[in-house]
């Protein structure tokens, strides 16, 4: 199998569509790399899926306001982390590739914070379909440089995966973000610790996904599967069991009613201080009273932004979503919180 899997590697008169998957830790900048992408390679005909963890979507709305109207984004927002990722994706792709669709220079797969990257790359091998009609091209896993040294040593439950370290070993390129954020000690410690766990997988430093040549992620022919099944022989095995943390959840809110801007920005900031420990990502399009302009905001741990964005569509449901990731988190006590805010 891998001597058969190294030939297919090198076979390089290969048709099939390439597709890029970007995966990183909850808030490590997966999407700001993707509007990266799409801005800069305007004539590059791209679809994008995104998978995200929880049922609302928020992300293709993140990454649609960049693209213009004619960019196919596809969401994947079943709730699940990645075991049913598999046959989302295989069915998204087969439908996108099937012979009379449009024809795609390549695709790229924007995957949940807590993916687990062996079932995603699966998907491309063990589809027969699929097999014929898509190649992966990379695994690229975005890493925050802030964050990362505590994500990868969190000792978890005897037999759960640390999905940090996973997204790390099975990398093909790695890009330490958010160096903006750290000074150079801190960017070496973190880089020592992401070559203990990949030695190969060519590495650079980024700020907001950018400060390198896209070239150094897209076509570069990197996954190997010769190379995963030396690391884990039992790879393309689709019965393989994993555990996941269960005690991360999400937790999406929803209200159609406007919010006001003063009472939501203090909740948020009251939330972060008193549970700043447990909410590791949370983020939202908000619709607030008095404003034309869809709100975003962002969380990543005790870091919080936001910043006014388009405004909402003419035909647009005006609702705000929200959505929260970590542990302990309890919907009815958000929720109330969130009605508090209502204008
Ligand atoms: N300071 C700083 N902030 C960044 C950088 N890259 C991304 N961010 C911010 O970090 C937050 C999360 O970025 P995203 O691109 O949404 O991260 P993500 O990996 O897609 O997040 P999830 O899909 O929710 O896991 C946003 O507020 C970004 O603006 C960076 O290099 N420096």
């Amino acid at each position: 199998m891998a001597e058969l899997a190294s030939k297919m590697d090198k076979m390089d008169t290969d048709a099939r569509v390439p597709v890029t998957v970007l995966i990183g830790y909850l808030g490590a900048g997966k999407t700001t790399l993707l509007n990266r992408i799409l801005t800069e390679k305007q004539d590059t005909k791209y679809a994008v899926i995104v998978n995200e963890f929880g049922e609302l979507g928020i992300d293709d709305r993140l990454v649609r306001r960049r693209v213009n109207a004619e960019e196919d984004i596809f969401e994947m927002n079943n709730g699940c982390i990645c075991c049913t990722v598999r046959a989302d994706l295989s069915r998204i792709l087969n439908k996108l590739l099937q012979p009379g669709m449009k024809p795609l220079d390549g695709v790229i797969v924007e995957t949940t914070g807590l993916a687990d990257p062996a079932p995603v790359a699966q998907t491309f091998f063990v589809d027969e379909v699929l097999k014929e009609r898509a190649r992966l091209d990379a695994l690229v896993t975005v890493v925050d440089a802030k964050h990362a040294l505590t994500r990868l040593g969190e000792i978890k439950p005897e037999g759960v995966e640390n999905e940090a370290v996973e997204q790390v070993a099975f990398a093909d390129r790695i890009l330490v973000n958010k160096c903006d954020l750290v000074d150079e000690e801190q960017l070496q410690r973190v880089e020592a610790k992401l070559r203990s766990l990949n030695k190969l997988a060519p590495l650079v430093r980024c700020t907001k996904g950018a400060g390198f040549a896209l070239d150094f992620v897209l076509g570069v022919k990197a996954f190997s599967l010769a190379k995963v099944l030396d690391m884990e022989p039992d790879f393309l095995d689709e019965d393989g069991e994993h555990q996941h943390d269960s005690s991360i959840t999400s937790v999406g809110l929803k209200a159609s009613k406007p919010l006001d801007m003063v009472s939501i920005n203090g909740w948020l900031t009251e939330l972060l201080a008193s549970k700043g420990v447990d909410i590791f990502r949370m983020k939202g399009i908000l619709h607030i009273q008095g404003q034309e302009r869809k709100f975003v905001f962002q969380g990543v741990h005790m870091l919080f932004s936001g910043e006014p964005l388009e405004e909402w569509g003419v035909d647009e449901v005006r609702e705000s979503r929200l959505v929260f990731i970590g542990r302990n988190l309890k919907f009815e006590e958000l929720d109330a919180g969130l009605k508090d805010c209502l204008a």
